[in-house]
């Protein structure tokens, strides 16, 4: 498709700008270089205020941002001083920052093609959850504080006739979730994205894997129909070959020979996660693995803590067994309304302490202020996922803890994330001291379970949902079906013994749920409200 004479115009008023910013850019020579302790290099926002608008540099100011990190050097290095308008596929490590790295150089670029609310949508940003894309929008909000333009948001659980509305007052970068964004692509007349150029994917490996993929696919094809050729921004921690090849459509399905960079910030250092996140496994015998974790819950209610669980059952069993012992949870996972979800995060964000229940939902991105610990009670689907999930904690060069539960018979976990680069070490229990000071509550839990009927449903629910990830969990060989107790298992869960005989019942038990599920009207009812 030809380009537009309004988009030939905007592309050459940009060029002129970056040419002009290209023999203004001074290299200090000490960009890259990581500076004492907080994550950031010895370069500073003062040093490249020319390259950056008036009001974009106050809103910077006014967030207390000194110094860049790496990945902010090397994108503003490429989208503030360059010549060309590259699309850049950037890995860099979870909390450093990659956030800024891609929106300031967005609010940049509205300004320097001066758009206004009548331009239309110029740039989007897709993110895989709705509070990802809260929390993102949250942060361009302030950077666009002092800047004539606005930012936008859509997203699952939204009002859509107050976003299409929002659309159609102009919204210049729009921030959203895929099913949404491309609901409102296609459904919503007032949104003009004409003059689009920016296409943001953030955690792009996610984005790009099964569940997303179709609607990914859709989204770039209905961009890809505004004609102008844009670019595309990609970013993550983490890497995937299998979903590399979908994401590099990305690329170039219509990027009308924009060039490609590369920002792989793993390449440089040895480790997969931060220097000062301290990483710990346990070793815990199935039939221990709730009381352990209560006692360490109980240890830490000072802290902030987050705690990975595979299924929401088990999120609702532990809720109610630890609140009745006065230890407040929070928790959140896909299934809840948003609305709860929504007061959940914030809650939760403004707390310095307390304990959060979370599914996966909450393994990528979320920049939860100082949470001191991840334990890992249920395993990670693969290291990709393990490593967003330590990455809640230990962000912009602060300390943080990571624990992962491991039974005695999954020992080849740490060999398995040792080769993905992520060292864990020992945590020993002192089984006797926790017996002395915990047993006698544990035993209160236990009283809870065998008397009342709801909880023994609750608990018999859980432990399936348990045994149901457990049995498709895609690291076989470490997660091993056949050294499976079932009735050990099953006291972890409050139980006496196993719903199933065997670990084939259970297969069986959830190929006939599958079916149900492939089958029945539910599978079809909310698409997109499933996952986030
Ligand atoms: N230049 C900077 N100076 C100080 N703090 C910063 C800077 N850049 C980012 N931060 C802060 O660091 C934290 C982590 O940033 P951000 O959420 O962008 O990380 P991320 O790389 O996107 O992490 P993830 O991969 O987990 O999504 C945030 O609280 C952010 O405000």
């Amino acid at each position: 498709m030809p380009q537009t004479l309004q988009s030939k115009l905007l592309n050459k008023k940009l060029r002129k700008v970056l040419d002009k910013k290209k023999e203004l850019t001074v290299n200090d020579g000490t960009a890259h270089l990581p500076s004492s302790c907080n994550g950031t290099t010895s370069r500073t926002y003062a040093s490249i205020e020319h390259l950056l608008a008036p009001p974009l540099y106050q809103a910077i100011m006014k967030m207390g941002l000194t110094h860049l990190t790496e990945i902010q050097s090397r994108v503003f290095d490429l989208l503030l001083t360059g010549q060309d308008k590259p699309s850049i596929k950037a890995i860099a490590k979870t909390g450093s920052g990659k956030t800024l790295a891609y929106l300031i150089p967005l609010v940049q670029l509205l300004q320097d093609l001066n758009v206004d609310a009548s331009t239309g949508t110029v740039a989007i940003v897709v993110c895989p959850t709705r509070e990802l894309a809260m929390q993102t929008y949250a942060v361009l909000n302030d950077l666009m504080q002092f800047c004539k333009q606005r930012p936008g948001m859509v997203r699952g659980g939204g009002v859509k006739k107050d976003e299409a509305k929002q659309l159609y007052w102009g919204c210049s970068i729009v921030v959203g979730t895929p099913g949404r964004l491309i609901d409102h692509l296609y459904n919503s007349e007032g949104f003009i994205y004409n003059k689009f150029l920016s296409l943001v994917i953030d955690e792009a490996d996610r984005l790009f894997e099964m569940g997303f993929e179709k609607e990914m696919k859709k989204l770039l094809d209905k961009l890809g129909q505004s004609g102008n050729g844009h670019q595309t921004l990609m970013f993550s921690a983490t890497d995937d070959t299998k979903v590399q090849k979908l994401g590099s459509q990305a690329f170039y399905s219509n990027n009308k020979g924009v060039p490609v960079q590369i920002i792989d910030l793993r390449l440089s250092q040895e480790q997969a996660t931060v220097g000062q996140l301290q990483q710990d496994y346990l070793f815990c015998p199935s039939e221990k693995r709730f009381f352990v974790l209560y006692c360490l819950l109980e240890n830490l209610r000072a802290k902030k803590v987050m705690v990975f669980v595979n299924s929401r059952h088990s999120i609702a069993l532990y809720q109610t067994l630890l609140s009745s012992l006065h230890l407040q949870c929070h928790c959140i996972h896909g299934q809840m309304s948003q609305e709860e979800r929504n007061v959940i995060f914030n809650r939760y964000n403004r707390e310095g302490q307390g304990v959060l229940l979370c599914t996966d939902i909450a393994a990528r991105g979320w920049d939860i202020p100082v949470v001191d610990i991840i334990i890992q009670y249920d395993p990670p689907d693969d290291p990709r996922e393990y490593i967003h999930r330590v990455g809640r904690t230990a962000r912009g060069g602060r300390e943080g803890k990571a624990l992962v539960f491991l039974r005695p018979e999954e020992f080849e976990f740490v060999n398995f994330m040792r080769a993905h680069n992520v060292q864990l070490t020992e945590k020993t229990v002192v089984w006797p001291l926790l017996e002395k000071y915990h047993a006698q509550d544990y035993a209160k839990m236990q009283e809870l379970v065998d008397r009342n009927g709801f909880m023994k449903t609750l608990a018999k629910t859980a432990f399936t949902s348990y045994i149901r990830s457990y049995l498709s969990h895609g690291i076989k060989y470490i997660y091993n079906k056949n050294n499976l107790d079932l009735n050990n298992v099953a006291r972890s869960f409050m139980l006496k013994e196993s719903v199933f005989k065997s670990t084939h019942d259970a297969m069986e038990f959830q190929t006939k749920r599958e079916k149900k599920k492939a089958f029945g009207k539910q599978a079809f009812k909310k698409p997109y409200d499933k996952r986030s």
